[in-house]
């Protein structure tokens, strides 16, 4: 499972499958001084690594590990008041630690097939036993980030052998969920 190519931290050396008994736990930021740390309840939803360059990574790759759960199971425990979003126009509204950078929760407000939902980064539970990624989201995006295009077959196929479908969007499923809530929501399919 060796590979010159990173993707990420939680996935370089092999995945650790979710723990059944996994019932939540707690996020917290990188800052060694007065860390910001967010409450979980449950288990995590659609884990996957995302090419975006919207979503925190940490430093060295162009992967982040996100993933949702439902708004009401997150309450900030400890100095959200470092707390900021990173891009108040964008559908994820990414709450952030200024000092550190990493993004702590992200809800979706919106009218939108996700609202309702948070984007949370699992890596920055404390405890083990979140699922893990399931596919790879928005993978041609890391060529905004400055990844050569010429790379992008040798990612591809790292992606695959880590099991990890690569897709330059989200899933297949996720993407018809989305459409289905269009559809529903314009008339073109009953509600
Ligand atoms: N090419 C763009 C894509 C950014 C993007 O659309 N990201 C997705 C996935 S984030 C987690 O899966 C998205 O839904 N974004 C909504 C938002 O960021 O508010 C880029 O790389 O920037
Ligand atoms: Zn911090
Ligand atoms: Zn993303």
């Amino acid at each position: 499972m060796e590979s010159a190519i990173r993707i990420h931290p939680a996935v370089d050396n092999g995945i650790k499958p979710a723990d059944p008994g996994f019932s939540g736990g707690t996020l917290v930021c990188a800052c060694a001084d007065r860390p910001v740390k967010v409450k979980i309840e449950g288990q995590v939803a659609h884990n996957h690594v995302c090419g975006c360059t919207k979503c925190w990574k940490p430093k060295g790759v162009v992967f982040s590990v996100v993933a949702v759960v439902p708004h009401d199971k997150v309450t900030v425990l400890e100095n959200g008041d470092k707390l900021q979003v990173v891009d108040s126009s964008a559908l994820i509204q990414r709450h952030a630690c200024r000092e550190c950078g990493v993004h702590m929760y992200g809800p979706v407000e919106r009218e939108h097939a996700f609202q309702g939902l948070d984007f949370v980064h699992p890596e920055r539970f404390q405890e083990s036993g979140w699922a893990p990624p399931e596919f790879a989201a928005f993978v041609s995006s890391i060529i905004e980030a400055g990844v050569d295009p010429s790379q992008m077959d040798a990612i591809r196929a790292r992606l695959r052998e880590l099991g990890l479908e690569p897709y330059d969007c989200l899933s297949p499923a996720l993407m018809d969920y989305v459409a289905s809530w269009v559809a529903k929501k314009s008339g073109a399919l009953a509600a």
